[in-house]
């Protein structure tokens, strides 16, 4: 039986062989993406010749220590695949995703990405959204309005992510609010309504974003998830 570590390396070792010459691919973030990174330097190394958008400051910094080229999303019209993680997939390949807290950018890349693959090991497929607490990226001023606010429409308790006894601090220099809905029945509703409040930059959930899902197990097995 393969650890999850194992199962992760599996699947993003797989994702790694479809990136090709001449392309521009999303890479995610994470401890799934990490090993997608260590395989493509790897390529690279062999040869491969592509470019890649980061999706965090961290991935950026692996990737360039793994000599892949990296170019910025202003610079590129088009990405032809994102590959990454998430925290939660459901069976429409609905997600939350920002566990890392890398989500608003994630989101941008994914949204001018032509395709995106989802890699993950079995855990984190669930049929509804919602056990992972939802990840709202806020603007720090008037954070806990944004909190009043989810908690009398939501009757949800938001929680200031802390790192070393401070908030954590999201690339962008924003706040994170993990949002403990339980069962969310209608990503595509709740994640309009709550872009709508003051304050809020983005959420965790990616709706109809995802192409595919490249799901391990532990005996080995992958499985395709189309959507
Ligand atoms: O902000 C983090 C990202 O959304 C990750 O893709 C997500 O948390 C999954 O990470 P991992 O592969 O470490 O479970």
């Amino acid at each position: 039986m393969l650890t999850q570590d194992e199962i992760k390396q599996l699947v993003a070792n797989q994702a790694a062989q479809l990136v090709q010459n001449n392309m521009t691919v999303g890479i995610g973030s994470g401890s799934t993406v990490y090993w997608l990174i260590m395989e493509l330097g790897k390529r690279v190394k062999k040869g491969l010749l592509f470019q890649a958008i980061p999706t965090s400051k961290k991935t950026a910094a692996l990737a360039a220590q793994q000599n892949i080229p990296l170019a910025e999303l202003n610079d590129v019209n088009a990405i032809d695949l994102t590959i990454d993680g998430a925290d939660e997939i459901d069976p429409n390949l609905q997600m939350i995703k920002g566990g890392g807290g890398a989500l608003l950018q994630e989101k941008m890349v994914a949204a001018a990405s032509r395709e995106l693959l989802i890699l993950a090991d079995h855990s984190k497929l669930v049929q509804h959204l919602g056990n992972f607490p939802l990840p709202l990226e806020v603007i720090p001023f008037g954070w806990k309005q944004v909190q009043r606010e989810i908690r009398e429409s939501y009757q949800v308790e938001a929680v200031l992510r802390m790192q070393d006894d401070q908030p954590f601090i999201s690339d962008h220099g924003h706040y994170i609010l993990d949002c403990p809905f339980q069962q969310i029945e209608h990503p595509d509703i709740l994640t309009y309504e709550l872009n709508g409040i003051p304050g809020v930059v983005d959420n965790g959930l990616f709706v109809n974003m995802a192409d595919l899902a490249l799901i391990g197990f532990p005996d080995g097995r992958t499985e395709t998830m189309h959507k």
